[in-house]
């Protein structure tokens, strides 16, 4: 209804109000959006998953999550926006009708709700999970350390204060265990993208390591051409290459594991810029970043569509 037209796409929100944003987008569009609660987070906050589906069952699922890293706000905004847009071009994009007619498409906009929160009311730079950490002053876990792969090797810290720490053990965060138990269930995901902010980056599998996946020329090939996408519409320059060579080793990671589990399109944004603004993006440029990632998701979907 009128809400969700007036909703301001580019301006950062809070919690309870992208909440209700999704109720409103899932009462405007009931044949094809749909909430999913998958689990709470540390502190009872519901985990919702926006689930775009025309139908079947167990369809080939596409998961894209936003805001792991709470601060990472252009993140979790851009997920706003690219469910809004799959929701208003299903029946006038022929190219996503014809994937949504064949493929179902699974966002987590939210993927640390506690942490998001406490951005907004403590700590704006705040990265990891809320969770207490025993015998520690320091709270918290990175929830992109936390999946099992490669799990607690070079490329995360064992220091609980330290704001890459893996935790006690693989999926000790629930935010993690949440989603691995929907994907696990599910059994038909053909592609993970998660999306981090900034510098500018489309990455592949591994971050636990800097040896080459077995699909690595493909996955590159892919990811180039999704940036070339990107990048015609207003000239933002991204690099492409596995995480280990193109940012730095980092064991634990969300697309290490759902490569390993056999999700071979996994990906990882690292939306604008590359330092000037860093976490603190200005919101004008909320919709730009939006808008040109938008390409690139959509070529990544098309192909594992067509693949
Ligand atoms: O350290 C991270 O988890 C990401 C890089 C990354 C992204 C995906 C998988 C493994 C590592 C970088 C970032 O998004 O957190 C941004 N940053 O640290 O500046
Ligand atoms: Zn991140």
């Amino acid at each position: 209804e009128r809400r969700t037209r007036s909703f301001n796409f580019g301006a950062y929100h809070s919690l309870e109000t992208i909440y209700s944003w999704m109720d409103t987008l899932v009462a405007q569009y009931p044949n094809l959006v749909s909430r999913q609660e998958i689990g709470k987070s540390y502190e009872n906050r519901p985990m919702y998953v926006l689930k775009f589906s025309t139908g079947g069952s167990k369809r080939p699922a596409i998961w894209i999550d936003t805001g792991i890293h709470s601060r990472e706000w252009v993140s979790q905004a851009t997920g706003v926006w690219t469910a809004n847009k799959i929701a208003t071009d299903y029946g006038t994009d022929a190219s996503l009708t014809s994937l949504l007619n064949t493929m179902d498409i699974y966002m987590l906009l939210l993927a640390n709700p506690d942490g998001y929160a406490y951005t907004h009311s403590n700590d704006r730079m705040w990265r990891k999970t809320r969770s207490i950490n025993s015998g520690s002053v320091c709270r918290g876990v990175d929830p992109n350390r936390n999946w099992d792969a490669g799990f607690g090797g070079p490329g995360a810290s064992r220091n609980p204060c330290s704001d890459s720490y893996h935790g006690p053990s693989a999926h000790s965060e629930i935010e993690v265990r949440n989603v691995v138990n929907l994907i696990q269930g599910h059994g038909n995901f053909k592609s993970f993208i998660s999306v981090h902010a900034y510098s500018q980056l489309l990455m592949y599998p591994y971050g636990y390591s800097c040896e080459k996946v077995p699909d690595q020329p493909e996955l590159d090939s892919v990811g180039r051409a999704a940036v070339q996408k990107l990048t015609s519409l207003y000239g933002t320059r991204y690099k492409v290459g596995s995480i280990c060579n193109i940012i730095y080793q980092a064991s634990g990671g969300s697309i290490d594991w759902s490569y390993n589990i056999g999700i071979k399109y996994s990906y990882a944004f690292e939306l604008r810029d590359t330092g000037r603004y860093g976490f603190i993006l200005p919101s004008n440029q909320i919709i730009p970043t939006a808008s040109e990632t938008w390409l690139a998701l959509k070529h990544l979907m098309e192909y594992v569509r067509d693949h």
